[in-house]
């Protein structure tokens, strides 16, 4: 038998790595990845409306994350059988947003909004922005801790609400959303961090701490290109998460490593 080269990879792995629920996908390329994931995307949250009768999802910035969300926007357009998300009943969430003023393209709101957001007719009210630098709170503290006070909300019962995907980019250096390596993001305990002086700008941030990436019930990891290559080899060979972010975004029930056969390139069973 021959095994799809996800499958491949995640038997070469180390043991000591081989999480439960873990999965690693290649596919051929950047493009076709983006398709995949959306797809994926999309068929996940129709599943989470048939079992909730809600989702959620947790947006990222990034290149391959914006590609995704504007192929979701072209699914909904023509939904597939069985695959046909209620947008009316999905909550979205970000990973980290750039402290900034809303109307500013370093927003990843404001690429989520442009590629998906307002295409498919989500009520304002379940779109969770981080708050912009010009929203009325004068640091990325406050607006951190307004963050965790909204999600905690959401939740009810707890500091998070049911968080069914979280997605993610990664930097070359094994970032995810705004943790960087060696940064005090990585060590923070709590859900919704301000992050200052970030090695790549804009340096002044909010982000999801580990405690919430953590809970949610899977996370996505998008890496497309050789230069992440490295990165992703740490990541799932056992690096510490200090080190490599990236090695510490785990899902409570999966953990999908969605790759371009560029970005898998340096994996132990990548071909
Ligand atoms: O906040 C940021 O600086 C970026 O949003 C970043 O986290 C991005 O998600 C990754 O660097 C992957 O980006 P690409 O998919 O464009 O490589």
């Amino acid at each position: 038998m021959t095994l799809p080269p996800g499958d491949r990879i995640v038997a070469a792995l180390p043991e000591a790595v081989a999480v439960p629920g873990l999965q690693v996908v290649v596919e051929p390329d950047a493009d076709l990845l983006a398709r995949a994931v959306g797809s994926a995307l999309v068929a996940r949250l129709a599943a989470a409306q048939a079992v909730h009768g809600t989702a959620s999802v947790v947006l990222t910035g990034g290149g391959i994350g914006t590609a995704v969300l504007r192929h979701v926007a072209g699914l909904a357009e023509e939904p597939a059988p069985g695959q046909d998300v209620d947008w009316t009943a999905v909550d979205v969430w970000w990973g980290d947003e750039r402290f900034v003023p809303a109307d500013d393209d370093e927003r990843n709101e404001k690429g989520a909004r442009e590629a998906l957001l307002d295409r498919v007719g989500i009520p304002p009210g379940r779109v969770h922005a981080i708050p912009a630098a010009d929203a009325g709170f004068d640091t990325p503290e406050e607006a951190a801790d307004w963050y965790a006070g909204t999600l905690s909300d959401a939740a009810g019962d707890g500091p998070l609400p049911r968080l069914d995907v979280l997605l993610l980019g990664m930097g070359p250096e094994g970032h995810v959303a705004s943790i960087f390596p060696d940064s005090p993001a990585a060590t923070d305990e709590r859900t919704v961090i301000a992050v200052r002086d970030c090695p790549k700008p804009p340096p002044t941030r909010v982000s999801l701490g580990f405690a919430a990436i953590t809970a949610a019930e899977e996370v996505w990891l998008l890496v497309s290109g050789a230069g992440k290559a490295e990165a992703v080899a740490r990541a799932l060979g056992g690096a510490d998460r200090t080190e490599i972010p990236a090695a510490g975004a785990r899902g409570r029930r999966a953990t999908r490593w969605l790759l371009d056969a560029a970005a898998a390139s340096r994996l132990p069973g990548a071909d």
